[in-house]
């Protein structure tokens, strides 16, 4: 239930801090054990605004500082020196409440790889049951997609002629097509799937926490934001958070969690006297614990982008800027719950293999019904495009560069300094070269053809790989799968352990997406979601052990 404050120094058994993809989980899951008493602590504010639940509205969100963090990286050395502007959702939900809907478990053999790095319990074939029970996709195969859980899988059964060109384009192209993609395989092209339920958001806050909002046993706190976690000796025993401009206090008599998302989780670590000794002096907190992989291994998958302008009215932008159109695909939301206003943005996708010899897809192209200057342009007074217009989006999968994100203050109001230190491994802009050039090719083929009138972006002009790197540097931007700050393992970078306790402290776990020792090579919202619904699990099996 809703609070509007707690008593000085209220005590629970388990604290959660941040409600996003994986806190709304660990909650529900944790609650549901009506012995335990739960405190659900988040920094932004309720999620009632439509523009959460209708899916294409996300175009009102991802500018809007209500319920987004503002945050911004450190100049990108290798884009030309530019910061990169980083949204994340500040609200219940998390970025799970302003993010693209694209249902994506990822490649089984990324999951298999954490295995084989000593991730025990993490194979895919050990995650299988744990996506099964999330989701419910009735239409799916019964042996691998689940039915009946909390998360609405949806699988469009009509899809716009542009869509249907370009699945036709990658085929004559000689890519296969998946009938599903999260049914285990994996490279292909397909129509995208996504977190919806009747055309409405099904993030984990809709699917997990509001069917448990009134039980006496969960006690949910807005507008509170985390400042550090209180130890005695190394036990962590609860958190200090900020609430209307006071400094207040909460007892965790089993654990807290930390689940506010690969940029804040790490910065709390830190903030709490957890990380490498030397940062948390430089910034005068006293460690508790020395662990030098807190912040590190930050990873994101970049992305750029081919627009091109469509010949016919039937993008995204054209219902943006017709008031008419827009009435009109209104009307077919509000009286079928289908249409453009049920999904975020993009269609179809194709995962694929620059090089036959690799073991697995490290490229990915996306169509967005959509174009604009760059990936906040949304709207007309964003920087859509004017005319009818859609994007191939270009992301690598594994990217090899590799950042860091660490405190620069004792003061956690002030965001950490963030550095993904993108494209810094000279073998992702390589790669981004043959993407680019694999997607003009899809762009050629006969089925796409008559759609398009030209390149709008970087335009035909831009061919040579030194032309086409300068575009890569200077529109490069970030696909918000930001991951890998906590890292999960067993070697002496990892931050928790195999069951998400953090190493060298008691009564600590890390349950977000900050945990992912590699990017899942997808979207990473469904993998965050199951990282949670394991990690309450193993909450549930610790705590039920120390009972008997
Ligand atoms: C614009 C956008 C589009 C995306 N599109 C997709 C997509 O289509 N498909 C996909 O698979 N993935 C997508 N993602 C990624 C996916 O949504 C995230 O990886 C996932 O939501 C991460 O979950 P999390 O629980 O780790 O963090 P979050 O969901 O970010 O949750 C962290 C929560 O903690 C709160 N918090 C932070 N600091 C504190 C504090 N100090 N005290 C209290 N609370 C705090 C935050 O406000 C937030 O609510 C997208 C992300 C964004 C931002």
């Amino acid at each position: 239930m809703f609070a509007e404050s707690l008593p000085r120094d209220a005590q629970f058994d388990y604290i959660v801090c941040g409600a996003g993809s994986a806190g709304c989980i660990v909650a529900e899951r944790l609650s549901a054990d009506p012995s335990n008493q739960v405190l659900l602590l988040e920094a932004g504010g309720r999620d009632n605004d439509i523009n959460v639940k209708v899916p294409l509205m996300v175009v009102n969100l991802i500018n809007n500082p209500e319920v987004t963090w503002p945050y911004m990286t450190e100049p990108q050395v290798h884009l030309n020196g530019k910061p990169q502007r980083w949204t994340r959702g500040r609200v219940i939900g998390g970025s799970g409440a302003i993010n693209g809907n694209l249902f994506a478990r990822g490649d089984p053999a990324e999951y298999d790889h954490w295995r084989d790095l000593g991730c025990t319990g993490w194979g895919y074939a050990d995650l299988l049951p744990v996506f099964m029970r999330m989701e419910d996709f009735p239409e799916g195969d019964p042996a691998v997609r689940g039915r009946g859980g909390p998360i609405h899988c949806t699988r469009l059964d009509k899809f716009d002629p542009l869509s249907d060109a370009f699945i036709q384009a990658c085929r004559q192209a000689g890519y296969r097509e998946l009938a599903d993609y999260n049914d285990g395989s994996y490279e292909g092209v397909f129509y995208l799937q996504y977190t919806t339920r009747r055309g409405l958001r099904n993030n984990s806050a809709a699917g997990y926490l509001r069917p448990a909002r009134r039980r006496p046993n969960l006690t949910v706190l807005t507008r509170a934001m985390v400042a550090r976690v209180l130890f005695e000796g190394t036990r962590a025993i609860g958190v200090e958070y900020l609430a209307a401009g006071e400094r207040r206090r909460a007892t965790a008599r089993r654990e807290v969690v930390l689940s506010a998302g690969p940029l804040a989780s790490p910065q709390l670590l830190e903030l709490s006297g957890i990380g490498n000794q030397d940062i948390l002096r430089k910034h005068g907190v006293r460690p508790i614990h020395h662990l030098p992989g807190v912040g590190e291994n930050l990873r994101d998958h970049p992305n750029t982008r081919l627009t091109f302008e469509c010949a016919q009215p039937i993008t995204v932008n054209d219902v943006l800027r017709s008031p008419l159109r827009k009435l009109r695909e209104g009307l077919r939301f509000i009286l079928r719950r289908e249409g453009l206003l049920s999904i975020c943005s993009a269609t179809a996708q194709m995962n694929y293999r620059s090089r036959p010899d690799l073991k697995q897809a490290d490229l990915v192209l996306r169509l967005q019904p959509l174009s604009g200057g760059d990936r906040y342009a949304r709207t007309p007074t964003t920087g859509m495009d004017m005319f009818p217009g859609f994007t191939f989006g270009v992301t690598t999968l594994q990217p090899k560069s590799v950042g860091a994100l660490h405190i620069q203050s004792p003061d956690p109001t002030r965001q950490a300094s963030m550095d993904p230190r993108y494209l810094s491994h000279e073998d992702d802009a390589q790669l981004f070269l043959r993407g680019m050039r694999i997607s003009r090719g899809i762009a050629g083929m006969e089925a796409l053809k008559p759609l398009v009138v030209r390149e709008t972006r970087p335009g035909p002009g831009v061919v040579d790989d030194r032309d086409m790197l300068a575009y890569v540097r200077e529109t490069l931007q970030t696909s918000w799968h930001m991951v890998g700050t906590c890292k999960m393992g067993v070697d002496p970078m990892s931050v928790v352990d195999p069951r998400l306790r953090v190493h060298g402290v008691q009564g600590l776990r890390v349950i977000d997406s900050s945990i992912c020792p590699t990017l899942p090579s997808s979207g990473t919202n469904v993998p965050t979601m199951a990282i949670a619904e394991k990690g309450a699990e193993m909450l549930l099996e610790d705590g039920n052990r120390h009972r008997t």
